[in-house]
């Protein structure tokens, strides 16, 4: 029995050095993860902004841009982080009073000084881009212009941001930065996808933009922008028609149906029991139609409605010239638009009126469209009025006839077919960001959109610590193999001390 208890077994794991050796190992082990994980362990994500100011016909939009601050080498996504829409008119109504038009940002200017972290303020660059409602103003008085451009640079550079200028976008600016953000917001850019179309449906003008095969700037190159963005070069077709937004063509068509300045005018683009008195001075006083105006008409007409959707097709096809086209292939106006090409995004009063309409599914046939556009128009101006009680009665009175324009311009205008008409999708938003120019502005004049595409490191840091643990443990497991002499034998045999 004594000798039995002297027996001992001996596990060649106990001897001092492999104990050593292993527990070495594991705190080697643990330390190369632990530093993997600490140095790539992703630092509290800081941000940027970016101002920009949309100063509209019809009103003006403030918007606000974020992007995380270490990626501003362009690979981080810009998104809209506030918007404010300003109170009242667009800044070009402020042509007799300059200091309004200033005095109109304040508002959103003081919510853009809350939204955006104070230490920020100095470094964010705010930008503001007239449109339409400017150019027609610049047009016919460039010195009123001028005089509310001042008021409105004074009034910005109050704010402590880095005031960056506010001018005038070009017709052609405004539709290729609007593509630009509808395919950025898609990640098409950086994908290097087939691109999507913008159009554009403003107050005072729109704009049709897209990429096509057939189109290389040769034929028409006013129409022509070129772009190389993030490694890819693009040929841009795009036009901006001067006059044809809602509202301008609200008045194109009104100047022609009042051509002879008659007292009434039965308007089939208005609802049965629709009635208004309206002055011919103020329906003229643009010069989108000011040359129209008939000698000699009273001062005011009265407007009539009687909902007829095929009789407002009709006197809506007057605002548009499709006999003169020059080129091999014209939109209106004869005006060279190549063929259309792959899908289209629709967004500003396109969606606005369509929205309302319930009209935004384009997998609906055009005739069911029109069937339901029809009725609507039908429908008496007091039911129409009882159904909304909330909507604005200026936008309310002018649906049919906005929801009629956009039909004929898309299909009549720019060539949509019954077929492609289901290549447009009616968008408001793209991932939270409004679709419209500003986006697209502000990445080129940030130069946040590269010319190359950018180099991105190999691996992202959780595939990074992932592979670094798993040679860790394999590198681990090949050292207990390496022990494999002192491993006990399958035998245990047993030894005697
Ligand atoms: N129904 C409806 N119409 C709107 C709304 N907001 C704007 N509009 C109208 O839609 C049209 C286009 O609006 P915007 O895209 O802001 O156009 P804008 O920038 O003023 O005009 P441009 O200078 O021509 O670009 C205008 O006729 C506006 O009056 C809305 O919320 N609902």
């Amino acid at each position: 029995m004594s000798a039995q208890r002297e027996m001992k077994e001996k596990n060649p794991w106990h001897t001092p050095v492999t104990i050593i050796i292993t527990v070495i190992g594991v705190i080697a082990i643990v330390a190369l993860v632990t530093v993997a994980v600490v140095q790539n362990r992703p630092l509290p994500q800081k941000y940027k902004y970016g101002i920009v100011l949309d100063a509209g016909s019809s009103h003006t939009a403030l918007y606000i841009y974020e992007w995380p601050a270490e990626k501003d080498n362009n690979t981080g996504r810009v998104e809209q982080k506030h918007s404010c829409k300003v109170d009242g008119p667009g800044i070009s109504s402020y042509a007799s009073a300059p200091l309004k038009a200033g005095q109109s940002l304040r508002e959103c200017m003081q919510k853009a000084e809350k939204w955006v972290p104070s230490k920020r303020h100095h470094e964010t660059p705010l930008y503001l881009g007239a449109t339409a409602g400017m150019r027609l103003l610049n047009m016919v008085d460039s010195v009123a212009s001028e005089d509310v451009f001042q008021a409105v640079k004074e009034a910005l550079q109050k704010f402590p941001f880095s005031y960056q200028g506010a001018r005038i976008l070009s017709g052609q600016e405004e539709g290729a930065f609007g593509w630009v953000t509808v395919n950025y917001l898609d990640e098409r850019l950086k994908q290097g996808l087939e691109t999507t179309g913008a159009l554009d449906l403003g107050g005072a003008s729109t704009q049709i933009s897209f990429v096509s095969d057939n189109y290389d700037g040769s034929e028409s190159p006013n129409n022509s922008v070129n772009f190389r963005l993030y490694g890819n070069d693009y040929n841009l077709y795009t036009h901006s028609f001067l006059c044809y937004g809602k509202d301008q063509a609200h008045r194109l068509k009104l100047a022609h149906q009042t051509q002879s300045g008659p007292n009434a005018v039965a308007d089939p683009c208005s609802h049965p029991g629709y009635n208004a008195t309206k002055k011919y001075s103020v329906l003229y006083d643009s010069p989108c139609v000011s040359d129209r105006k008939p000698q000699g008409a009273p001062a005011t007409f009265h407007h009539t409605g009687t909902g007829n959707l095929q009789q407002c097709q009709e006197v809506v096809r007057n605002v548009f010239n499709f006999t003169d086209c020059k080129y091999s292939h014209c939109s209106f106006n004869g005006v060279f638009q190549p063929i259309l090409q792959g899908g289209f995004g629709a967004f500003s009063a396109y969606y606005f009126v369509m929205d309302f309409l319930n009209l935004t599914d384009t997998t609906v046939p055009l005739e069911a469209v029109k069937e339901q556009l029809k009725a609507y128009c039908a429908t008496p101006w007091d039911q129409i009025v009882q159904q909304h009680p909330k909507a604005k009665l200026k936008y309310l009175a002018e649906y049919c006839f906005s929801g009629t324009y956009i039909l004929s311009l898309l299909t009549e205008g720019y060539n949509f077919t019954s077929v492609t008409y289901s290549d447009i999708k009616f968008i408001e938003k793209i991932k939270g960001s409004d679709a419209g120019w500003t986006l697209g502005y502000m990445l080129n004049l940030t130069n946040m959109i590269p010319a190359e595409a950018p180099d991105f490191p190999p691996l992202p840091h959780a595939g990074y610590v992932s592979i670094v643990t798993i040679i860790a443990v394999l590198i681990f497991i090949l050292f207990l193999f390496s022990l494999r002499p002192l491993w006990p034998r399958c035998s245990k045999q047993q030894q005697i001390v």
